[in-house]
């Protein structure tokens, strides 16, 4: 069986000014995780914040429990070279790192060389650095990215070389706002189909009008930025969204 709904706003759509508070009354509005993007204007067009700023919002939200448990900081890390800030992200207090398979792969970064002794950064050897350091592992893939490229990635008996999580990006990455690429479901149902109890997480785009097309592919952990901070009643719409995925199971 799939595993239940995660719903994780992104707080790009938060008001950044009293971005804590935002933080803590998401929690405490019913949301899982929070989804935290860092962007560096390299790899998306667009910059957000780095780990400072994180280690400001992890102070008013309290750690999970347990792994991947309610107040994960899911760190979308929208960023050229993915291996040189898993250390300071892990300081910061970020829960699971998850990286872009498309920057990973053209990365040439000399940093956490115990990670790898290949010179581009190996997806596998980055999960297994990330793991090494207590937080778990995601791997995201843009809309021009084919699926396939996580198969060999996620058929690995070693355990510590496999993601706690796929993205399945359902917008070109870099801003809030834009609309949602049903396109991107095959990708979703044939992860689902291949690995059923996987972390399948969803990004852009996702609202109330999109949320069945996202929960009948196969996806579980819902990113939805504007539809959450832009709503009138947050905890509303995440309850519908988590409705929405849970009735499919
Ligand atoms: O990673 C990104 C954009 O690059 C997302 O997390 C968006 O921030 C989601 O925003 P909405 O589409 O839900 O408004």
């Amino acid at each position: 069986m799939a595993p239940p709904a995660i719903i994780a706003p992104s707080i790009l759509s938060a008001d950044f000014g009293s971005l804590g508070k935002e933080c803590s009354d998401t929690i405490g509005r019913g949301a899982d995780w929070l989804h935290v993007d860092i962007m560096d204007g390299h790899f998306v067009p667009n910059m957000t914040f780095g780990a400072p700023v994180v280690t400001k919002i992890r102070s008013h939200v309290e750690r999970p429990k347990e792994a991947l448990g309610k107040g994960t900081f899911d760190c979308h890390m929208m960023i050229a070279e993915p291996k040189k800030w898993v250390k300071d992200f892990q300081k910061a207090g970020c829960d699971l790192y998850c990286f872009h398979y498309e920057a990973a792969i053209n990365s040439t970064a000399a940093e956490a060389p115990e990670a790898t002794s290949e010179k581009k950064t190996s997806p596998k050897d980055l999960i297994s650095y990330i793991h090494g350091l207590g937080m778990r592992a995601g791997i995201a893939i843009k809309p021009g990215t084919d699926v396939s490229v996580l198969y060999e990635i996620l058929d690995n008996s070693n355990k510590d070389e496999v993601p706690d999580m796929c993205l399945i990006m359902t917008v070109e990455p870099g801003f809030g706002g834009q609309k949602f690429m049903p396109d991107m479901m095959p990708k979703v149902e044939a992860l689902r189909k291949r690995y059923p109890e996987l972390n399948i997480e969803v990004d852009g785009g996702l609202s109330e009008s999109t949320i069945d097309t996202a929960a009948d592919a196969g996806a579980n952990v819902i990113v939805a930025g504007s539809a959450v901070f832009g709503a009138p009643d947050p905890a509303q719409v995440i309850l519908k969204l988590r409705e929405a995925v849970d009735s499919r199971r």
